[in-house]
């Protein structure tokens, strides 16, 4: 970190150096290759149930796939603000696709503004209509960024249907239980760019504010950079450190739902002050827009009363978008 971009943090935004073999690092190819499905469960089930967040290595995507969509993510956010902003978000309407500029989506709007700027693309069907439907938006001056993050999109939707099946193990569901909650199911892929804080940092302007992910599952990739915070059940921040390889797993508000919190959809933000600039690429997955979310019996006991009502997961997405999107602001 050379000498001028040294920052200083708000004791807020002060995050341990734990090790992050507090965050588990979970080996998932006897998952995916059916070898021991019962022994990744368990170690999903005491990742959720702790932490909810977890790393996973041996996932079978390539990292020189990763690597490019990385790539042309840069070459992305290197255009200018003008061109940038031809694809802004708010030209999708409620297919909710495209360009969000700084302080353009707030994740903790009552203390944080967002500095991250992003790019958001989901999937493309011609039969369907409704919220978080529609088609995306493609910048005309990078031809191979469409086939890039399209493909990495579609990666990740396989991916995430392997994960969420050693959910369903780890929760003594059948394998296929989340398939009937995501027959279509909503999902983003999304582009991520963080620039380097420096001077004094407080937490009213923040890489990403702290907040819980909206749906059910998400697949980060991140760079070498780091600045991903994690809130252990303390309530302390943990750095998400990266580490090469893998993707950092967590769950988010429909899951904890589904498990009455028995599995938790934990708190995270994203603080960049290394003096490099921060580039991420989260998926989302959610579940088809009416899929009614309510919690399981197997997790309502006499010592964890039933804590939620039943949501649509369209319903629930909705309402957390229009609190974080400047662009949606009742005026
Ligand atoms: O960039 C990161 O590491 C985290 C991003 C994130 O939390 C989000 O987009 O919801
Ligand atoms: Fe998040």
């Amino acid at each position: 970190m050379s000498k001028d971009i040294i920052a200083k943090l708000d004791d807020k935004l002060r995050a341990k150096r734990e090790s992050f073999d507090k965050l588990p690092v979970v080996d998932i190819a006897p998952l995916i290759d059916g070898s021991n499905k019962q022994r990744v469960a368990k170690e999903i089930r005491w990742a959720l149930s702790n932490t909810g967040f977890m790393y996973v290595k041996n996932h079978g995507i390539p990292q020189d796939f990763v690597d490019s969509v990385f790539n042309v993510s840069r070459r992305f956010f290197d255009l200018a603000m003008s061109q940038k902003m031809t694809l802004h978000i708010s030209k999708s309407d409620v297919a909710f696709r495209g360009y969000v500029e700084p302080f353009g989506e707030n994740t903790d709007p009552s203390k944080t503004k967002d500095l991250k700027e992003c790019f958001d693309i989901g999937p493309e069907r011609s039969t369907l209509e409704g919220p978080f439907l529609g088609p995306n938006q493609w910048p005309s001056s990078l031809p191979e960024f469409r086939e890039l993050t399209y493909g990495y999109h579609q990666k990740m939707l396989s991916l995430a249907k392997i994960l969420l099946s050693g959910v369903a193990l780890s929760l003594d569901l059948t394998e296929g239980y989340f398939e009937n909650l995501m027959r279509d199911p909503i999902s983003v892929q999304r582009l991520l760019h963080y620039p380097s804080q420096s001077g004094y940092v407080r937490e009213e302007i923040i890489g990403i504010g702290a907040h819980t992910d909206y749906g059910s599952l998400a697949i980060l990739a991140q760079d070498d950079v780091g600045g991903l915070q994690v809130m252990n059940r303390d309530g302390d921040w943990v750095d998400g450190v990266p580490i090469n390889g893998t993707f950092v797993i967590n769950i988010g508000d429909l899951i904890q739902r589904l498990t009455n919190d028995v599995y938790l959809a934990n708190m995270h933000r994203v603080v960049n002050i290394s003096g490099r600039e921060r580039y991420s690429i989260p998926f989302f997955i959610d579940a088809d827009f009416n899929a009614t979310i309510e919690p399981l019996a197997s997790c309502v006991t006499d010592s964890n009363p039933l804590r939620y009502k039943p949501i649509t997961c369209g319903e629930h997405k909705l309402g957390r978008f229009a609190a974080s999107y400047a662009h949606l602001a009742k005026v």
